[in-house]
């Protein structure tokens, strides 16, 4: 891990309450995915290529990956994160502590709006029209949540609601109700991600996807990308690392759709691999939320600099491209 993520890591689990650290740092289960995520970087190495004589390019394929309640970490919650951003795209969860537009209103990049499909289309369509109202550039529907993990720490603890003076904003005045909980239901289905096409123009991804043929399902239902992801290890504990389930989504979608990872990410070199392996980008859900906790909008920066700064080198170190026959297993002679 890079070390001044390590850094920002310890000072935010010395100054949080107990509790809600457990609850940013938690997995679902028995926590065997959460670590999977960042050991399976550390199986891979990185075959550089030589003298390409090549001009590196700057962009930073990073995104901030939707987390809930970012005013658990800090008071200034997600108009913090979205202070910091300068350029970075931030996917704003549904389950933000500070209502979208305000979000959106305080970024320094682009932001895009994660949605739970609530089985309520009425409510569904509220929550996207306020997304596009506000600004958003794009919606990412999270597909991996039927139910909802059961994360041991917060179980041990009693976790399950907000303290008081925090809420899911988003969730407020929604279909006559003052304030609802976010529903998660084994109804919704692909029909779902249809209706919510038809009612916006907003490109539409999907968040969550494992298996290769869910990735063509997603193409033909006309998805704008895909996020590979396992939730942060935080839905099923049974499933693979999220960096060792990206080669075959990415050669099932074939390059008709740019598709991101995310789980594990601790480094400018991990971002490499995954570009490596076929992704158009990183996501990273808990360094942001260490960053927050430990300094607030410039503990988000720190992170993002830092990941900017590790990931360029390495390209350069690389020869300025990434491509998969440039990965290979460590410690497997031949490879
Ligand atoms: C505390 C926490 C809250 C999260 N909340 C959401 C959420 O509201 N919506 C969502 O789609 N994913 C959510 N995730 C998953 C992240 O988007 C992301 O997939 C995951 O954190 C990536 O792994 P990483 O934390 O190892 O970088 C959450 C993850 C964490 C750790
Ligand atoms: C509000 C929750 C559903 C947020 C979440 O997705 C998570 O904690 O992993």
């Amino acid at each position: 891990m890079n070390p001044v993520l390590a850094e920002l890591h310890d000072k935010a689990r010395a100054v949080l309450d107990p509790v809600h650290y457990d609850f940013f740092a938690g997995g679902v289960g028995d926590e065997v995915v959460l670590a999977e995520n960042e050991a399976a970087f550390g199986r891979l190495a990185l075959l550089p290529r030589v003298l390409r004589g090549k001009e590196i390019s700057t962009d930073f394929p990073l995104m901030i990956s939707p987390t809930a309640f970012h005013r658990l970490a800090h008071p200034d919650g997600e108009l913090a994160t979205a202070r910091a951003l300068s350029g970075t795209t931030l996917v704003s969860s549904m389950a933000s502590t500070v209502p979208i537009a305000d979000v959106v209103a305080a970024a320094t990049g682009p932001v895009w709006f994660q949605l739970y499909v609530q089985p309520d289309m009425d409510v569904t369509e509220v929550l996207v029209r306020r997304a596009e109202r506000a600004g958003c550039a794009a919606l990412v529907v999270t597909v991996d949540s039927p139910v909802f993990g059961r994360h041991r720490r917060d179980i041990a603890h009693g976790f399950h609601d907000l303290p008081a003076g925090l809420t899911a904003e988003n969730m407020r005045d929604l279909a006559g109700e003052a304030l609802r909980n976010i529903e998660m239901s084994t109804a919704i289905s692909w029909r779902h991600v249809d209706r919510i096409r038809e009612m916006t123009a907003l490109p539409l991804w999907v968040k969550g996807v494992l298996h290769p043929k869910d990735a063509v399902i997603a193409l033909g239902h006309g998805v704008a990308g895909i996020v590979v992801s396992n939730h942060g290890g935080r839905q099923l504990d049974l499933v693979p690392a999220a960096l060792d389930a990206l080669p075959a989504v990415v050669d099932a979608v074939a390059g008709r759709v740019p598709v991101v990872l995310d789980g594990g990410v601790r480094g400018g070199g991990d971002i490499a691999l995954a570009l490596a392996l076929g992704a158009s980008a990183a996501g990273i859900g808990r360094p942001v939320l260490w960053g927050l906790a430990a300094d607030g909008e410039q503990g988000v920066r720190r992170v993002l600099d830092v990941l900017r700064d590790e990931f360029l080198h390495v390209l350069a170190l690389c020869g300025g491209e990434l491509t998969r026959d440039m990965v290979v297993v460590r410690g497997v002679a031949g490879c």
